[in-house]
């Protein structure tokens, strides 16, 4: 039986999460993480000063977290403090916080970390990074739109985009929206959207002259992602000691 702790229990995820852990055979909600403290599916919801008692009562195998990202660096060194693997799935981070991060679990726990978790999404990230070789000398605009209540912009997943743009295209300047005059130069425009209870959509756009592509992928239910991030803490108990992706789980 794999045990485990969701950090963010009470959010959006963290119930979707609790609710398909509780539904699959092997996996145990041992308890929950959360700025309110409560009870989730009739497990114990503590709030984040009590993250190392937890740990250490409960003895999960794995730590899920979907907070934010100032309360997640927190969480994952609390895990790597007890040898709790991580499934992080929560955005926004830094770039010195990430790099916290790495240094806080390599040679400690493994850990899966991805700004998605959906299938679909990482089948994706790898057509878009086709299509960018393909396309070279193509325009290329990114456009991401998520739900009212999503704070960090642009989304994890759009920055992954905007990192395997980079590695095939070579780093050009990223413009965030446009307004008056300008002239467009070999940049990619990144364009973000927040609204109503939109789940998550993400689009690149190759433009040429007299046609486009366009590779976009659209999430109907955040259970996507759920079913995504317990595959992970499946998965990861018993790996190598260092940050796997979302790609190792599913072996693409
Ligand atoms: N990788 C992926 O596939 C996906 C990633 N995400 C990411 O996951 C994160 C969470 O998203 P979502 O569930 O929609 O957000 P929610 O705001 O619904 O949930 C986050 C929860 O974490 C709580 N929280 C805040 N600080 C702490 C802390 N220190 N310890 C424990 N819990 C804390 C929040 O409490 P309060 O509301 O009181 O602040 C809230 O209940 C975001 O970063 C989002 O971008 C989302 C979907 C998919
Ligand atoms: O906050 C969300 O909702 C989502 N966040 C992730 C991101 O920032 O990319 C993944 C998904 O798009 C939903």
């Amino acid at each position: 039986m794999t045990k485990i702790v969701i950090a963010g229990a009470l959010g959006r995820m963290g119930t979707t999460i609790a609710r398909i852990v509780d539904e699959s055979p092997g996996l145990e909600l041992v308890g929950g993480v959360d700025i309110k403290e409560g009870t989730l599916l009739g497990t114990d919801v503590v709030t984040p000063d009590r993250i190392d008692e937890l740990l250490q009562s409960r003895r999960p195998d794995v730590l899920i977290d979907f907070t934010v990202a100032d309360a997640a660096v927190e969480n994952i060194k609390a895990a790597t403090r007890n040898g709790v693997a991580l499934v992080v799935g929560t955005t926004g981070f830094s770039p010195e916080q990430r790099a916290v991060i790495e240094e806080a679990v390599v040679g400690t726990v493994p850990a899966v970390i991805s700004s998605n978790y959906s299938v679909g999404v990482n089948i994706f990230w790898q057509l878009v990074r086709q299509a960018a070789r393909m396309l070279a000398d193509y325009d290329v605009e990114v456009t991401e739109a998520h739900h009212r209540y999503k704070k960090d912009a642009p989304s994890g997943t759009a920055k992954t985009i905007l990192e395997i743009l980079d590695q095939e295209l070579g780093s050009r300047e990223k413009v965030y929206g446009r307004e008056g005059m300008s002239e467009r130069k070999d940049e990619i425009g990144v364009h973000v959207i927040r609204g109503g209870d939109i789940v998550g959509d993400h689009s690149v756009l190759f433009a040429g002259n007299y046609e486009c592509i366009e590779v976009s992928h659209r999430a109907y239910d955040r259970a996507v992602f759920a079913e995504g991030a317990v595959r992970a803490a499946a998965w990861v108990h018993g790996k190598e000691k260092r940050i796997h992706s979302m790609q190792d789980v599913l072996g693409i």
